[in-house]
């Protein structure tokens, strides 16, 4: 007899592709802020990511023989590194820094741009980000690009060639949700790249509401880092990442604005 039911179970969510990567896990996670590398390589091995995104300018990838090197504690044979230009705030300096990382890490193209307007918000610089974003892409490398939620920039971003598209969800380490749910969809609804919301996650529901928005993944470092327990934040981030894609897969219910009871009707008895 065959079982009616194995049609109805649902079956595993497809991979994601960035340029000329694929991935499974829908979480990126940063390595800032933690306590130390064990708190964060915990954490990180927590969430179920296969991309590690880490500041090239303030990190060792080994140029330091006498301090502890990002590659021993994120090995590479593992993650998917993901090189970032925080802390840049031209397009002159983004690129120099990619360059960099492209050397340090021999020949990865894969980098996570962010150019930053100033100190205060952390706001992208979009004129700049566009300039750089041109000029790496035509270098060769595949650009996941953080921007604001402007679809109309997006769009932009796409046209110049990037990889992925990070809408802010708010500023970066404040942790304050998802601040413009309605662009964001927007930029999803007109997306042909996986769009990641990237900042300002802070508990495990915001996570789930950028999923079911559509967004293909989402990055987050605070919301973890300084989560009172990392590593089961890191957890309930996994879960949430997961739950949010399968609700936005299944299709959520339409709203009603008036009551429609549970249980049918229909065949009730009446005393
Ligand atoms: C790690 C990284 O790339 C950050 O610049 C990123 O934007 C994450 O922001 P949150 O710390 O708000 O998650």
């Amino acid at each position: 007899m065959t079982d009616k039911t194995a049609t109805l179970k649902p079956g595993p969510d497809q991979p994601w592709r960035v340029g000329s990567r694929q991935f499974t896990s829908r979480l990126l996670v940063g390595t800032g802020r933690y306590k130390d590398y064990d708190e964060a390589a915990s954490a990180i091995a927590e969430s179920g990511t296969e991309i590690v995104t880490f500041a090239v300018r303030r990190t060792n990838l080994g140029q330091d023989p006498n301090e502890i090197s990002l590659l021993d504690v994120i090995p590479p044979s593992r993650y998917t590194l993901l090189p970032n230009t925080a802390g840049c705030y031209t397009a002159k300096d983004a690129v120099r820094t990619c360059k960099l990382a492209r050397e340090l890490l021999d020949g990865h193209n894969l980098v996570k741009l962010e150019v930053l307007a100033e100190d205060k918000t952390l706001y992208p610089n979009v004129v700049e980000t566009l300039k750089s974003a041109e000029a790496l892409i035509k270098d060769g490398f595949e650009v996941m690009v953080y921007t604001s939620d402007d679809p109309l920039i997006a769009k932009e971003l796409e046209r110049l060639g990037c990889s992925a598209i990070m809408p802010l969800g708010s500023l970066i380490g404040s942790g304050n949700g998802l601040m413009n749910p309605y662009n964001l969809r927007l930029i999803v609804e007109h997306a042909e790249v996986p769009v990641l919301v990237d900042a300002g996650i802070g508990t495990a529901s915001d996570a789930a509401m950028a999923m079911e928005l559509g967004c293909d993944a989402v990055l987050m470092n605070s919301a973890i880092a300084h989560a009172q327990q990392p590593v089961l934040m890191a957890r309930a981030m996994r879960k949430a990442v997961e739950a949010g894609r399968d609700a936005f897969l299944a299709k959520r219910m339409p709203r009603r604005s008036d009551a429609d009871p549970s249980s049918p009707f229909a065949g009730r008895i009446n005393a």
